[in-house]
C-alpha cells in the first residue's frame, strides 16, 4: 500500500514537471502568443481605433513625443525578447518612418490647431515641433528626417507640419522626390487677416517695427501700390504658391482646410481631413468645446490629456486695429487671386 502511494506521488510530480516544461516552452514561442489571443487582442485594439484602449496598450505603449526615452528603452527590451521578430513581422513594434502626410501651410492659417486636432486620432502620430526638413535641413538627409519623426506602428500615419513649405520654391520638387504619393494638407485663411496675424506675431517680438500700413504699401503710403515683396503680403497670394505644387502633385493629393471653419466648426473640418487621410472618422464634436474666455475651440479632457486643453497664448492673439480703408484696399488687391484660387481648388472659401 505504501509502495503504491509512493508511485502515485511520483506520477503526479512527473506530470506536474511535464506541464511546467510545456508552459515554459510555449510561453517563449509565437504559438503561445497566438493561442492566448494576445495577437488578436492587439489587432482588435488597432482595428477598433479606440483612443482609450490604444493608450493603455501594454506591450507597445509609449508616452510623449519624438525622441522619447521610454520608447527607446521599450524597444531595446523588446529587441532582446524572443517575441521581437514576431512583433516586428506583424507591424506591432513602433519604428520611426518618413512622413506620408505633410501639413505644408499656410503660416498663421491655423496649422497648430489642425495638427493638435488630427493627432488625437490613434492612427496619426505627428512630430510636435516644426521640422523644416525640406527648406532648412534638407542637406542633413532622410535619416536625419526620420529621426525627427515619432515612432509609429504599421498602418499609422506619420506626419509633420512646417507652414513655410507651402511658399518655399524648392520644396514641392523635394517632397515629390521623397514620396510622390505624399498627402498634403493646407489650411488657408482670408489673406488679409492672415497678413495682419503675421504682422502681429512679428511686432510682438520687435515693438519698434513700423505700422502695418507702412509696410503693406510701397512708399509707406496706403495710396501707394500694395508691396507684394513684403512677406506677409506675398504669402497670401495662395494661387501663386499652389501653382508650383500642382507642377508635381495632382489636386486630389492636396486637401484644403478653411481656417475660418476650423474655428467655427472644427469637427466638420477634421472629419473631412480624416476622410482625406483614409482614416476612420473618430474625432468628432465630442472632442471639442468652445472656450469663451479664449474665444476659440479647445480640446476636452481625454485619455491622452489630463485636463481640458486650449492652444497657447501665441495662438488667438488680439490684432492691432487697422484702418478700414487699408483693409478694403488689401481686399481689392487679393480678390482676383482669391477668385482664381477658388476656381483651381474648386472651393469657395467666402473671403470678403
Ligand atoms: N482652436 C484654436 N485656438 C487658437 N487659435 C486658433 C484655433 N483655431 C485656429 N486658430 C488660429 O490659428 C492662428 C495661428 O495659426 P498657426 O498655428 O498656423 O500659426 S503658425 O504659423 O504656426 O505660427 C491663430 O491666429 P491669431 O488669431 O492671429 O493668433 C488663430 O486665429
Amino acid at each position: 500500500m505504501f509502495h503504491q502511494l509512493k508511485l502515485f506521488v511520483l506520477c503526479v510530480a512527473f506530470c506536474a514537471f511535464i506541464v511546467c516544461l510545456s508552459v515554459i516552452f510555449l510561453s517563449n514561442s509565437d504559438a503561445f502568443f497566438v493561442k492566448n489571443g494576445i495577437r488578436q487582442h492587439l489587432e482588435q485594439i488597432y482595428k477598433h481605433h479606440d483612443l482609450k484602449e490604444s493608450y493603455s496598450l501594454p506591450l507597445i505603449r509609449w508616452r510623449g513625443g519624438p525622441g522619447n526615452k521610454v520608447v527607446e528603452s521599450g524597444r531595446s527590451f523588446l529587441d532582446q525578447s524572443p517575441k521581437y521578430p514576431f512583433l516586428r513581422q506583424q507591424g506591432l513594434l513602433p519604428a520611426r518612418k518618413l512622413p506620408n502626410a505633410l501639413l505644408i501651410g499656410v503660416k498663421k492659417g491655423g496649422t497648430r490647431a489642425l495638427l493638435e486636432f488630427i493627432r488625437l486620432h490613434p492612427d496619426v502620430r505627428a512630430a510636435g515641433s516644426e521640422v523644416h526638413f525640406f527648406d532648412r535641413h534638407y542637406a542633413k538627409g532622410y535619416d536625419w528626417y526620420r529621426q525627427n519623426m515619432p515612432p509609429t506602428l504599421e498602418g499609422q500615419i506619420t506626419m509633420e507640419k512646417t507652414p513655410s513649405y507651402f511658399v518655399m520654391r524648392e520644396v514641392p520638387q523635394r517632397v515629390y522626390q521623397m514620396n510622390p504619393a505624399m498627402k498634403l494638407l493646407v489650411v488657408v485663411r482670408d489673406p488679409v487677416t492672415r497678413a495682419i496675424s503675421d504682422y502681429t506675431q512679428v511686432v510682438s517680438k520687435n515693438v519698434s517695427l513700423p505700422k502695418f500700413e507702412d509696410l503693406a504699401f510701397r512708399n509707406g503710403s496706403q495710396f501707394g501700390l500694395v508691396d507684394t515683396t513684403w512677406i506677409p503680403i506675398k504669402i497670401g497670394v495662395y494661387i501663386r504658391h499652389l501653382e508650383r505644387w500642382l507642377k508635381y502633385f495632382p489636386l486630389k493629393q492636396i486637401h484644403f482646410v478653411s481656417g475660418e471653419r476650423l474655428i467655427v466648426d472644427p469637427a466638420a473640418e477634421i472629419s473631412n481631413v480624416q476622410e482625406f487621410l483614409g482614416l476612420k472618422v473618430i474625432i468628432s464634436e465630442k472632442h471639442f468645446y468652445f472656450n469663451t474666455t479664449k474665444g476659440f475651440p479647445c480640446l476636452k479632457k481625454s485619455e491622452g490629456q489630463s485636463s481640458h486643453h486650449c492652444l497657447g497664448k501665441t495662438k488667438g492673439r488680439s490684432h492691432p486695429l487697422i484702418d478700414n480703408e487699408v483693409i478694403e484696399r488689401l481686399r481689392e488687391f487679393y480678390r482676383p487671386f482669391n477668385a482664381r484660387f477658388y476656381q483651381v481648388t474648386g472651393v469657395n472659401f467666402g473671403w470678403p
